[in-house]
């Protein structure tokens, strides 16, 4: 049974009245939800300002790893919405949070991300390589050998243009080894774009580094804890009779209700 499905009610007129007297805090998903690609969802900016200038808190979670929170803050002033970085909560931010915060991570991350995460990381003071280009070169043998940073401690996946063979061999390398950690920023399949396209998302290379490594990563998206955690850090609660809504698909939506059942 779907769970958001059960507990979705339509709202319309007085129910709608009641229901947003009844939210303190609003939480979006955001691609597919707010915008396609750089297009905004129509009425999407207007919606998200009324709720702010009505005394709503608006926070932005979005799976998608290719952006810092200063990115996403810039695209959602470009787009029209009103949006501080401290609002935006994606994952190249809460998985550096993650591993300087909750996994204390004491050695280098291999990369498998974009410009985003590399900087995420930075800012966080956490050592890492691999991004970018990695060209074929060499044969089997080769590949069998690449040489190893020893100090690293940690394999992240997001999203990367530059995924290839090279990188999956040398994650492979990497996870052999039982400690060293294993991230993925999401699992999402598809990444969606203006006009209902799509392109492939990271969970198509998160699931095959897990099928080279023999192991499942430890996810960092909406809706699980580790994403939890860093938001819930990063911001001040208003508890008792607070209440959540997420405009979102239904994870995240399963999501808000397991945050806000943890601070009814
Ligand atoms: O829907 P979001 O904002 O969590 O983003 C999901 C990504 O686009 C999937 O790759
Ligand atoms: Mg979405």
């Amino acid at each position: 049974m779907n769970m958001a499905a059960s507990k979705c009610v339509r709202l319309n007129g007085e129910l709608s009245r009641r229901f947003l007297v009844s939210v303190d805090t609003v939480l979006f998903d955001c691609d597919g939800v707010l915008w396609r690609g750089d297009e905004a969802v129509q009425g999407a900016p207007e919606l998200v300002n009324e709720l702010k200038r009505s005394g709503k808190r608006v926070f932005y979670l979005t799976n998608n790893s290719t952006k810092t929170r200063a990115m996403y803050s810039d695209k959602l002033g470009r787009l029209g919405f009103s949006a501080e970085p401290g609002e935006v909560f994606g994952t190249a931010y809460c998985t550096a949070l993650y591993l300087r915060d909750t996994a204390r991570l004491r050695g280098k991350v291999f990369l498998i991300g974009g410009g985003a995460l590399s900087q995420e990381l930075a800012a966080a003071g956490i050592p890492h390589l691999g991004q970018g280009a990695d060209p074929v070169t060499g044969g089997m043998k080769d590949w069998a050998d690449l040489s190893r940073d020893p100090e690293v401690r940690a394999v992240v996946v997001g999203f990367d243009e530059n995924f290839n063979y090279m990188k999956l061999t040398r994650a492979l390398h990497y996870l052999q080894d039982p400690a060293c950690l294993f991230i993925a920023t999401n699992t999402d399949t598809r990444l969606p774009l203006e006009g209902g396209r799509a392109i492939p998302g990271t969970g198509c290379l998160v699931r095959a580094v897990e099928t080279a490594a023999h192991r499942k990563a430890q996810v960092i998206e909406n809706p699980t804890h580790s994403c939890m955690t860093a938001w819930s850090k990063n911001v001040v609660w208003i508890p008792q009779g607070l209440s959540w809504w997420a405009i979102a698909w239904t994870q995240t939506f399963r999501w808000v209700l397991r945050v806000a059942s943890a601070h009814s």
